[in-house]
């Protein structure tokens, strides 16, 4: 069936949003003792809170630090389970149970994770394409989707503008919300969280993108949203407001009745205040209670009593005996609940993919390709290097002799630098996960696509124009510039032996870079091994000579088995000459314990071909690893 563009938005209104209930929420955090260990003390973020978010414009908000995030995180199934301490999370009245959960619900956060390189339109398609289903979906659906997301948002004049990256300068602060508010609606959630959508903005942006959540709502869906202290003509647009204070709430009810609330328990609110102003200044006690308050009742001194959290605030207490705790008592009431929510929540962070991996596979290496189009330096940079090296080392071992000593020492000379140029001139692959890490966790764990397909787009994309393509430019000057072998098979093995001392260290990095976060840590975990692999390479020690408990760490040197095969593919079957007598190449070789039969050869490959193998396999884990929780 053919959707037109209007029919389209009209699908995406129809969607009635569901009332989100929770219970007796409790939630402790462990702070880090050290660097790696953790363990230290235990300190509770949100303390037996309950409350109903029902379709329209819920307001969460707090003074900083009062656990509006920490809430909103946790009853959209966010995070970390293994400080949820107890509590349930009812969706229309039934008990949250598994990823249908996040399915139908979107998490905005407070950080615009976008691509820079892509323009807005481009990047609602890449979360059209991966995250609509493609048998319901076709090409010309999403496309339609995508336009609808953009009618919808008013985004219409900066579809076509990129996002903007370090270098580039793209849209604005405004319009990148509303790009990152699209992303999320192009799976048309009814449930929409949204973490501080204002935070950075200025105050005309914020109330644009305060309306626009509106409009939302007003088309049936849920929006809860935290925020921290909005002007009045944003809070007019609250229907439910939950006021926080340390963990705990003080206020859950319709936002018009919260003034009135607060002036029944006696803090008065001046005529010309800005209501949110008031909330703020009660809770940190600039304005106090009149003398004229009503009594708090036996709630705060009795040991059942939920407010002992901060037994010297009465604003908890107040709130445990107002009629708007006792109905939302009453409503908890009716819900069904199963089993222990924790394991719940922990299924629900599964994610569920609705395209196949080949989809994904293409998806991600077609965004790749385009962020590499439009951003060449890298690439250009290791061409560059590439050309510059195979010169500069054809010009130092320039049509090496075949007299002896200049021959061997000449050869072996050029090999080790061959080798170093390969290993330390691909330092810059381990920026590949770092630089992308934050946009990796936020779409990997949304669903966009499985770890394994972003992991092999991503290394090809890396592999082919900054490894592949520079190392054939290198491997055919500095061959031929310095005179090798004079033939093809020898000249295609000596491509063969580079590219797999690349890959093994290119992998490596790859490895270091799914590891940690920042490029200081790699840049040192990276450099470390290499220069040991360096050591161990036969070059610079004799390893016959080596301490044996010591000499072991050739087998894993990357240096070894490419200086191995280089030696081995140039020297067997030479000859060189010393004041007329010929010396066989064989006769260094034997000297140095290198085996040069065909398997010796081969076996450099191998090894070469395994360290790639296993360095990859374990960067994949690393990324499988990467804690998705916030
Ligand atoms: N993972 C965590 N580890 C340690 N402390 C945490 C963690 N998450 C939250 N907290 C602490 O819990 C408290 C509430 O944090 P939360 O981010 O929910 O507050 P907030 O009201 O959203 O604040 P802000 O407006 O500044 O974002 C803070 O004291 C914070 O330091």
């Amino acid at each position: 069936m053919e959707l037109t563009d209007t029919q389209d938005v009209v699908i995406q209104l129809n969607v009635p949003g569901p009332t989100l209930a929770f219970r007796n929420i409790s939630y402790t955090v462990t702070s880090t003792r050290t660097f790696l260990l953790k363990g230290g003390e235990e300190k509770e973020i949100l303390r037996d809170v309950s409350g109903i978010m029902k379709p329209g414009m819920n307001a969460i908000l707090g003074p900083t630090g009062s656990g509006k995030t920490s809430l909103l995180d946790v009853i959209a199934g966010w995070k970390d389970p293994r400080g949820l301490k107890g509590g349930q999370i009812f969706m229309d009245g039934k008990e949250v149970i598994d990823s249908r959960f996040h399915q139908c619900s979107a998490y905005v956060i407070q950080e615009d994770i976008l691509t820079g390189t892509l323009s807005v339109r481009e990047n609602l398609q890449f979360s059209a394409s991966l995250r609509l289903p493609q048998s319901r979906n076709n090409e010309a659906e999403k496309k339609l989707k995508v336009n609808g997301v953009i009618q919808e948002l008013g985004l219409q004049d900066c579809a076509d503008t990129k996002i903007g990256t370090e270098f580039l300068r793209g849209i604005s602060g405004g319009e990148k919300k509303r790009c990152s508010i699209g992303m999320e609606l192009i799976t048309s959630p009814s449930l929409i969280f949204l973490d501080e959508p204002t935070t950075g903005l200025d105050a005309n942006t914020a109330n644009a993108i305060m309306q626009l959540l509106h409009q939302l709502s007003r088309k049936g869906r849920t929006v809860i949203f935290s925020i921290h202290q909005p002007r009045h003509s944003i809070f007019r647009l609250f229907d439910h407001l939950t006021l926080m204070n340390k963990g705990e709430i003080i206020y859950a009810g319709p936002a018009e009745e919260a003034t009135a609330y607060f002036n029944s328990i006696g803090y008065q609110c001046e005529p010309f205040n800005n209501p949110l102003d008031f909330f703020l200044d009660v809770i940190s006690g600039e304005i106090l209670q009149s003398e004229s308050r009503p009594k708090l009742g036996e709630c705060i001194k009795m040991s059942s009593c939920r407010s002992s959290f901060s037994d010297k605030n009465p604003l908890p207490a107040y709130y445990h005996q107002s009629s708007y705790y006792e109905q939302l008592q009453d409503e908890l009431q009716d819900l069904q609940s199963f089993e222990s929510h924790t394991q719940k929540i922990l299924s629900a962070a599964k994610p569920t993919y609705v395209t196949s991996f080949f989809h994904q596979l293409y998806v991600v290496s077609c965004r790749n390709v385009k962020n590499l189009l439009r951003n060449p330096q890298t690439s250009i940079g290791q061409v560059l290097l590439g050309t510059f090296f195979s010169i500069l080392v054809g010009l130092i071992f320039y049509q090496i002799p075949d007299t002896l000593p200049e021959a061997l020492q000449n050869r072996v000379g050029a090999f080790f630098f061959l080798v170093i140029n390969q290993v330390f001139g691909n330092l810059s692959a381990v920026e590949l996960f770092i630089h992308e890490r934050k946009l990796f966790i936020h779409e990997s764990s949304r669903g966009y696509y499985r770890t394994s397909a972003y992991f092999l787009a991503k290394v090809f994309s890396d592999l082919v124009p900054n490894r592949i393509i520079p190392l054939l430019l290198f491997s055919s000057i500095s061959y031929f510039m310095m005179g090798l072998k004079p033939d093809a098979g020898s000249f295609f093995l000596y491509v063969i032996t580079l590219g797999l001392t690349n890959l093994a260290a290119v992998s490596m990095a790859f490895l270091v870079s799914a590891s940690v976060d920042t490029f200081a840590v790699a840049n040192i975990l990276i450099a470390l091994p290499f220069v040991f692999m360096m050591v161990f390479g036969g070059f610079l020690v004799n390893l016959n000579s080596m301490l044996s408990w010591l000499a072991w760490i050739k087998w894993i040197s990357i240096f070894k088995y490419g200086m191995d095969a280089l030696t081995i593919n140039e020297l067997k079957g030479r000859v060189f000459y010393l004041n007329f007598t010929s010396v066989p190449g064989e006769t260094y070789m034997q000297q140095q314990g290198i085996s040069y039969s065909i398997w010796g050869f081969w076996e450099n490959e191998v090894a070469l071909l395994c360290l790639t193998l296993v360095f990859l396999s374990f960067a994949y884990i690393q990324l499988l690893r990467v804690n998705r929780w916030k």
